[in-house]
């Protein structure tokens, strides 16, 4: 768990961020979004003591981190951004390894571990390994980032805008590879962001910034039904926060039982679809209602659209 206690953090006479205090509890996905220079990033980097608070506290599992020596609490932090910072003349081993290194283990637990983190971001070991990071890819390299963040198994990760760089689909392709790790490992993950679509994608918890303050801390569908102020609703957009709600929620959570029988040649869902491509999906194939199976293939129900009318806001 992550606790800020009224913390401020001053330049000169301005303030970046005022007063904020916030609980990110162990497992969530907390998305911090907001305009440009609201203080999305120095809030994360005080978490990080990157950049020292002016006032308040910050506790870690309890613990304020002011008593801790900085250099061994980013050990405790996976930390990935944007400009990704691999060292040049590094191979992608050898960045991966930088914590585990400082840690001093051992070279087979390193080899071994940064083999598991290159599958885990879906790059195999034998062709990216020994790369150096002028020969990836914006997409690989970031990739890379994020093994190198999750090396020494930390409890929580600090991410800002790790994926801001990068074209739409490979942008989509890392955001499904953090829900997934995020299913698999459980981690903390603190997450900024300028993209209300990925915010409400990644994040079970949003919090909204403006000068420094936090407008709104809400669940995806909380925020998306009901923001705080106009901020929040500009932010959201109004024409298409419909499809925004649905976004946020699974097939999983309107489940029905099926009907019997259910036509074989219709497409299907998952649980784990969004309820914005289960609409997609009816409106293409015209259709009201479609199956939803499980990983295996097998129908474990179906959802209609009337189901999806009666929940929407
Ligand atoms: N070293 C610094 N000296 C003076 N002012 C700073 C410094 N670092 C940040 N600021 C100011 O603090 C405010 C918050 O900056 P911060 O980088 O946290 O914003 P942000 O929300 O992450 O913005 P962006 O989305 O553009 O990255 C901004 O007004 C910025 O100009």
């Amino acid at each position: 768990m992550i606790e800020l206690d009224q913390v401020s953090k001053h330049y000169g006479d301005s303030i970046a961020v005022n007063s904020l205090s916030l609980t990110i509890q162990a497992g969530d996905f907390c998305v911090f979004i907001g305009t440009s220079g609201c203080g999305k990033s120095t809030t994360l980097r005080m978490i990080n003591r990157l950049i020292e608070p002016s006032h308040g506290h910050i506790r870690i599992d309890g613990e304020d981190i002011a008593g801790l020596r900085p250099e061994l609490l980013r050990r405790r932090i996976g930390y990935a951004i944007q400009s990704i910072g691999l060292f040049p003349h590094w191979t992608v081993a050898r960045n991966i390894a930088v914590v585990p290194q400082l840690l001093g283990w051992e070279p087979q637990r390193i080899r071994q571990r940064v083999h598991q983190l290159l599958e885990l971001l879906h790059l195999d070991p034998a062709q990216f390994a020994d790369k150096l990071p002028a020969q990836l890819s914006g997409g690989q390299a970031q990739r890379v980032g994020v093994a190198r963040a999750l090396a020494a198994d930390p409890n929580i990760l600090l991410m800002d805008e790790p994926f801001g760089a990068l074209d739409p689909i490979t942008r989509e392709s890392l955001q499904a590879e953090m829900l997934r790790i995020q299913a698999e490992l459980h981690k903390t993950i603190v997450f900024v962001t300028h993209d209300i679509d990925e915010a409400l994608k990644l994040g079970n918890r949003i919090v909204v910034m403006d000068q420094g303050r936090i407008i709104q801390n809400a669940s995806p569908q909380q925020l998306v039904q009901h923001p705080a102020n106009d901020f929040v609703a500009n932010l959201i957009g109004q024409q298409d926060r419909g499809l925004k709600a649905a976004a946020c929620t699974t097939v999983a959570e309107l489940l029905q039982p099926a009907r019997m029988p259910l036509p074989s040649d219709q497409p299907r869902l998952h649980g784990s679809d969004s309820l914005k491509l289960a609409v997609s999906q009816m409106l293409w194939h015209k259709v009201d209602c479609l199956p939803v199976c499980d990983d295996s293939g097998q129908v474990i129900g179906e959802l209609s659209m009337q189901r999806i009318l009666e929940q929407q806001p």
